[in-house]
């Protein structure tokens, strides 16, 4: 298992080690002493998602506020997205900034994503199945999110904005400007 610290602190890519060999594939897809030494945290995760999604879908920009803010480890077992995270802890040095990364079946790479980060990913197979591990629970009154097209955060999707499927929801979230400023 390899970390590597992104342009964001605290929020790592983690490569797991593949076992291959003729019956197919063996990887550890969480060891909680490794991840806590090789990112020098104390987590503990005490909830598990899982979504499935057809091509085109976008989910986020969502985060849950204060005490209920969430770390995530997050996965593709199925598929491939494109992941996205922004710091929104008002002190970072890189607040405001936002991250990008595809992840896949194949490239079973994960993504640690720290409490005070909104999240969103694009799915660009159908059926791709998004799992991930969070460090607090889901709490329906703390949930806030962030326009996915946000004219401060200039995220490029890399998606033809007209085929986007969104949730109802999705759609009518307030921009980073009404939140943050
Ligand atoms: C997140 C969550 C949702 N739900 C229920 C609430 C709704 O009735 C239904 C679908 O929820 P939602 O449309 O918010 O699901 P996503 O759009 O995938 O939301 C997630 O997408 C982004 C990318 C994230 O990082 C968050 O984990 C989460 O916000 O599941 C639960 O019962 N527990 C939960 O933890």
């Amino acid at each position: 298992m390899t970390v590597k610290e992104t342009n964001l602190k605290e929020c790592y890519i983690i490569e797991p080690k593949i076992f291959n060999d003729q019956r197919g594939y063996f990887f550890e897809s969480f060891n909680l002493n490794k991840f806590n030494e090789l990112t020098n945290s104390n987590i503990a995760f005490v909830q598990d998602n899982e979504s499935c999604s057809s091509k085109g879908v976008l989910r986020g920009l969502h985060y849950q506020e204060d005490e209920f803010a969430q770390a995530k480890l997050v996965r593709v077992i199925k598929g491939s997205v494109l992941d996205v995270v922004v710091d929104i802890r008002e002190n970072s040095p890189t607040f405001g900034e936002h991250f990008s990364i595809e992840l896949s079946a194949e490239n079973k790479t994960q993504l640690f994503i720290p409490r005070g980060f909104a999240h969103g990913f694009l799915v660009l197979e159908d059926q791709t199945i998004f799992s991930y591990k969070c460090d607090n629970y889901y709490n329906k009154a703390a949930e806030r999110g962030i326009i996915f097209n946000d004219i401060t955060l200039k995220i490029d999707w890399q998606f033809n904005i007209s085929e986007l499927i969104l949730s109802e929801k999705d759609k009518e979230l307030p921009t980073f400007e009404t939140l943050f400023k």
